[in-house]
């Protein structure tokens, strides 16, 4: 399927060391190192600002690198320009001529590269056909959806046959419901390309559903990279326990009451009633003081543990949210599954599931 635009032998690698980049004195990538496998789908992810969209554009060769070297496949492409590096890059704003027809707009770099014409129908419209805008090949922009102005701009990198695809918030300006479908049919064109794929987002649902790899970007360093359930499953610090998972992982101050080979009893600030045991490789002294992480789907109703009063019930149908806060303010979220009956206004009791409460440092590293 699809032989003439793309096939698996096409698609490359791409390998950072040492990468950099400031802006005047304003360092904002710290020294990446990056191994993105052929044809591996690679989420970059962070907060606003964590500079990924600047290590994309580095990638892209339309930043250039302050230090360090980026190579695709076995080339280092550091210095080269955007144009000879293979990638084809797809921006959340689109960037369609509002002149030229859809099919123009898919054409247009192809005629740039002066291809036969024969060529470049063939090409525009197999792309047309995957990414289905067969029906709109003559239409103006203007005339289109979001959602199929979205694709014309994977259309247009399509065509090209890029070693490597780099897509920058793609999906951002679309609502809510295309953002889904659209995430579906990126899933699948990966599928069928095979193709390399760099995308950035700060939407970790996104990242979650797409990657095979997701690098978690903070401060202008990787926090930690692994595929998406690994990152849910085993986190390495508290930025990225708190990053990935939807709602947010809760976080309880506590101290270390006692210790002993194979754990600590720890305790949550403001509760002379609850103690929880944990089992650690590396447990702390007693008196340290730590983070508890807990995520609100491994929080269960019984009879002894936290004590929260639920204000908010967000109730989605299958599971429900339930938002409530300890008795010293502490915010708490917890999940329910089938509850239908709002909880909103009650007081619960609620404790971990066996095995499910991370351990953080007052530097926020983990404590395993
Ligand atoms: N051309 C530039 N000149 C100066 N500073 C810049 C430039 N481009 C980006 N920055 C700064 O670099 C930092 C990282 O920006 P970047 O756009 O890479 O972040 P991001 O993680 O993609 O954020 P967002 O999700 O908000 O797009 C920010 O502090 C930004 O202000």
């Amino acid at each position: 399927m699809f032989e003439s635009l793309q096939d698996k032998g096409h698609a490359t690698g791409v390998h950072l060391r040492g990468a950099r980049k400031s802006f005047g004195a304003l360092e904002v990538i710290k020294g990446v190192d990056m191994d993105i496998g052929r044809g591996e789908f690679a989420v970059f992810v962070g907060p606003s600002g964590c500079g990924k969209s600047t290590l994309l554009r580095m990638i892209a060769g339309l930043e250039d690198t302050s230090d360090g070297s980026i190579a695709i496949g076995e080339r280092d492409v550091t210095h080269e320009d955007p144009a000879d590096r293979g990638v084809a890059m797809v921006f959340q704003s689109y960037a369609l001529y509002p002149h030229l027809s859809v099919y123009e707009n898919m054409a247009f770099s192809l005629r740039l590269a002066k291809r036969p014409k024969a060529e470049v129908d063939a090409k525009v419209r197999e792309a047309a056909g995957i990414l289905q805008l067969a029906d709109h090949l003559e239409k103006k922009p203007a005339q289109l959806s979001g959602g199929q102005r979205q694709r014309v701009a994977i259309g247009r990198a399509i065509v090209r046959a890029p070693e490597v695809f780099l897509f920058d918030e793609p999906l951002s300006n679309l609502d809510a419901e295309l953002r889904v479908q659209m995430r579906l049919e990126l899933a699948r064109l990966h599928k069928a390309l095979g193709a390399t794929m760099i995308y950035v987002t700060h939407d970790q649902v996104e990242a979650m559903t797409l990657a095979d790899r997701i690098f978690v970007l903070q401060g202008g360093l990787v926090q930690q990279q692994g595929a998406p359930l690994d990152l849910y499953d085993d986190p390495s610090n508290r930025f990225v326990a708190g990053f990935i998972g939807s709602p947010s992982m809760n976080f309880l101050a506590a101290t270390v009451e006692s210790r002993n080979g194979s754990g600590i009893r720890a305790r949550p600030v403001g509760q002379p009633d609850t103690a929880f045991d944990i089992s650690l490789a590396a447990p702390p002294d007693a008196g340290t003081r730590v983070t508890l992480g807990i995520r609100p789907e491994h929080l269960v109703i019984r009879g002894d543990g936290l004590r929260v009063t639920v204000d908010v019930a967000e109730e989605l149908g299958g599971v429900s949210y339930q938002h409530g806060t300890l008795e010293g303010g502490e915010p708490v979220i917890f999940q329910q599954t089938g509850v239908r009956h709002g909880m909103s206004g009650t007081v619960q009791t609620v404790a971990p599931e066996e095995g499910r409460i991370f351990v953080f440092d007052e530097g926020g590293g983990r404590i395993r």
